[in-house]
């Protein structure tokens, strides 16, 4: 192999499937500002699974909400692949969104009135993309929902909305899945199916994925854990686990303990 080819593969190989320089997102004005985001700069690896972690209102959704293009930053410049969000107008923003990224929420969002095969296929009809039904059966044979296809959402268990909101994140394989504590609504069960099902998409079907969490259990699924406190970068974990993470978290609390004992 000579130097260019192994560039080459190096460059694939930490090619992100989203990124952010140097973020900042100010809410508010004056005395009421808040700075959730304090320059920023994290990279979410194609193929990978990335978990972002951090106390409680430390930026973590912000962080993702303006990685996938639902907010925008105050300065600095947000990347899926290579375009950058910023410069896009409010309708090319929507079309990315629909057409290059995935969402789950903690809430699920599915719609009420529509089937369960309505929901999953949905952000194609929306795009009035074909459905490509090979890919279809896979993704439901993946969820184990081919015996509920005609119910409603209201007819399902929490664990079994989560598993059809990640179906439809999935349907148009999507640049990134976002997933905004995906497991937050759900009891360890079936959280654990959620988060193995995002597992899955990430090993079989090489989707990349980014999820924001509280739960050390759920980080522990991810490939690297970002970990944000106060709005800032704090650290990155490789291959984590659920001990590791909440080691680290403990770390957070500790050093929140003390300076408040100091203040
Ligand atoms: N729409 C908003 N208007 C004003 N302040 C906001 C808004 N959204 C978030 N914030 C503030 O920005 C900071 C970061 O919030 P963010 O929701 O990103 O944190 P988080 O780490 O996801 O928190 P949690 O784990 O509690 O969900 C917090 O201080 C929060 O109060």
């Amino acid at each position: 192999m000579n130097g260019t080819e192994f560039d080459l593969m190096e460059a694939v190989e930490v090619r992100p499937a989203a990124r952010v320089e140097e973020a900042v997102k100010i809410y508010g004005l004056g005395a009421t500002e808040v700075r959730a985001l304090n320059h920023v700069s994290v990279e979410f690896p194609a193929e990978r699974f990335t978990a972002i972690m951090g106390p409680s209102g430390s930026g973590k959704s912000t962080l993702l909400h303006c990685a996938a293009g639902l907010d925008s930053l105050t300065a600095g410049s947000a990347y899926l692949g290579d375009t950058e969000l910023g410069s896009l107008p409010d309708r090319k923003l929507t079309l990315l969104r629909r057409e290059r990224i995935g969402f789950v929420f903690q809430a699920f969002n599915l719609v009420p009135t529509l089937t369960v095969r309505e929901n999953i296929t949905l952000p194609l009809d929306l795009a009035g993309s074909r459905v490509d039904t090979d890919w279809l059966t896979t993704l439901i044979d993946v969820v184990g929902l081919g015996d509920r296809l005609a119910h409603r959402p209201t007819e399902l268990s929490g664990g079994q909305q989560q598993r059809v909101a990640v179906a439809r994140a999935l349907v148009s394989r999507p640049e990134v899945v976002f997933a905004d504590e995906p497991t937050g609504n759900l009891d360890s069960r079936s959280g654990a199916e959620v988060l193995g099902l995002l597992r899955r998409a990430v090993d079989e079907i090489r989707q990349s994925v980014v999820m924001v969490t509280h739960d050390p259990t759920a980080a522990g699924h991810a490939d690297q854990v970002v970990f944000l406190a106060d709005g800032k970068l704090v650290d990155t974990m490789q291959q984590p686990t659920a001990d590791r993470v909440l080691d680290r978290m403990k770390e957070f609390d500790n050093r929140v303990a003390t300076v408040g004992r100091r203040g």
